[in-house]
């Protein structure tokens, strides 16, 4: 069983700049990192992004996926808002991953805070039909796997995947890469349109670094007291 702990990450999904930063003053003290994603990135922009994120460790979640060029080009334009983690996806392949490692690793200049690149493996809204549905017909699991193997190799410092596909990733590339984990539900909590779901808790056994949180926190009526629930339920699930 792990012993480290599972940091919390607010998904700010809003195009609203007001509702965003009223969440991110609620949630101060209580949750990790925030995440800002397409909807508040492209409904608001980059000075936005930044504005928010000079009180808090960001997650900026673009995925992008394109060639190496232009993903690389993609991540120095982004470097100066210093997200901690940044997201590309892993089927753009391992050239495109490299080069966005060592764009980069120039960006910063060996500074030891640079943006980690994280590789988004099989987005957790997918299951075994809808990989079928694309023509992969393999399980998330082994896909995870596979593709994991290829980003963390080509230059990725962590991956985004499931809860599920954590022990396979652990024993196949072991404590180094971070695991960040969306798809994450509170017993109870509606599903929305995720597919490989599991609790805080059972993230935080199966030894997540960080756990991805958005609607189960924003459409609660209370998102601090949510969000503190969720940290609760970490703190608890492994001792
Ligand atoms: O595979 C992935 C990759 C990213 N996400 C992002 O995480 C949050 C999850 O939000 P919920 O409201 O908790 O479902 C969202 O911003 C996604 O873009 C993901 O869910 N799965």
């Amino acid at each position: 069983m792990p012993s480290h702990r599972t940091r919390l990450i607010a998904a700010l999904d809003t195009s609203s700049y007001e509702q965003a930063s009223r969440w991110a003053t609620e949630l101060e003290g209580r949750v990790d990192a925030i995440k800002l994603g397409l909807e508040f990135t492209y409904a608001c922009g980059l000075d936005a992004v930044k504005k928010l994120s000079a009180r808090q460790e960001l997650f900026l979640d673009l995925k992008l996926h394109d060639i190496p060029n232009t993903v690389a080009s993609g991540l120095k334009a982004l470097a100066p808002i210093h997200p901690a983690l940044m997201t590309i996806h892993a089927l753009g392949g391992p050239k495109m991953i490299a080069r966005s490692r060592a764009m980069l690793e120039e960006a910063f200049e060996g500074n030891d805070s640079r943006s980690r690149l994280l590789a988004v493996t099989i987005l957790t809204s997918m299951n075994e039909q809808s990989l079928a549905e694309v023509g992969i017909n393999a399980t998330p699991l082994d896909e995870v796997v596979r593709l994991g193997r290829m980003a963390v190799r080509s230059g990725a410092d962590g991956l985004v995947c499931s809860a599920h596909e954590i022990t396979a990733l652990r024993d196949a590339l072991g404590d180094a890469p971070e695991l960040v984990v969306p798809g994450i539900r509170p017993a109870g909590s509606s599903t929305d349109d995720q597919k490989r779901i599991m609790t805080p808790a059972q993230a935080a056994r199966a030894g997540a670094d960080w756990i991805v949180v958005g609607r189960p926190i924003t459409r609660a009526d209370d998102p601090a007291a949510a969000a503190q629930a969720i940290q609760d339920e970490l703190r608890t699930a492994v001792p």
